[in-house]
């Protein structure tokens, strides 16, 4: 074929949805996966969560780890007020790419920074090279074995402060029992599991975690 699955729903979102309309690109990308080709994105039901969360948080800051092909970045950054934004890490070149193209179909390049990164390298670096103080919303999305790496690493840094929300996919498919275990063992945070349908497949059942940070600043 020549071309991967992420290439060819590029070319069908760069076909059909509307450029610079967040809403379009984020309803034809459902409709590729539910008509063409099924695709990792957190889609409608994890997707709605995101937006209530991002709508009554407001955060000003957000960091993504787990970009794939953009469809939770446009979703969360369409929800972002002016001066928001969203710094999101993909350490696969080939997904990075493909979502930097989306990110830009949906008018977001000024709010949404994609960085092609391990995700580590850049947490240790947010501070320091991103200009980064605190962190409002933090969505973990990436290998499921490094949520428990990375949410360390985020409390090392300091990053969170009372009232940050750590969002986070698939805690039951493909799952991140360590990550459960920790973070609801953790006298830092109030966690709050949400039972959803897996992306696009209306029988199987995921489970999506949504953690706010209550520790010390
Ligand atoms: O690995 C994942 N993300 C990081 C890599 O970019 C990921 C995998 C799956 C999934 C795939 C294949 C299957 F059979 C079961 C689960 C689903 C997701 O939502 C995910 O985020
Ligand atoms: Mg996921």
């Amino acid at each position: 074929k020549g071309t991967t699955r992420e290439q060819r729903a590029l070319k069908y979102l760069k076909e059909h949805a509307r450029q610079g309309d967040p809403d379009s690109v984020l309803e034809t990308f459902d409709e590729f996966c539910r008509t063409q080709e099924w695709a990792m994105n957190a889609a409608e039901e994890k997707g709605d969560i995101l937006d209530e969360i991002v709508r009554e948080l407001q955060p000003t800051t957000c960091l993504e780890l787990g970009t794939y092909c953009g469809y939770s970045a446009v979703r969360i950054a369409r929800n972002l007020s002016p001066s928001a934004r969203l710094i999101t890490i993909e350490v696969n070149p080939d997904y990075a790419a493909v979502a930097r193209e989306v990110v830009k179909l949906a008018g977001l390049q000024d709010k949404i920074e994609v960085i092609n990164l391990d995700s580590a390298d850049v947490i240790r670096e947010l501070k320091n090279t991103y200009d980064v103080t605190k962190l409002d919303l933090v969505f973990l999305d990436h290998w499921k074995y490094l949520y428990i790496r990375d949410i360390k690493l985020i409390e090392e840094e300091k990053l969170l402060k009372k009232g940050s929300v750590v969002f986070a996919d698939n805690v039951i498919i493909p799952g991140a029992p360590g990550y459960l275990e920790y973070i609801r063992g953790s006298k830092n945070y109030k966690s709050t599991f949400y039972s959803v349908h897996f992306e696009y497949m209306d029988d199987m059942k995921d489970g999506v975690e949504k953690s706010v940070y209550i520790g010390d600043e």
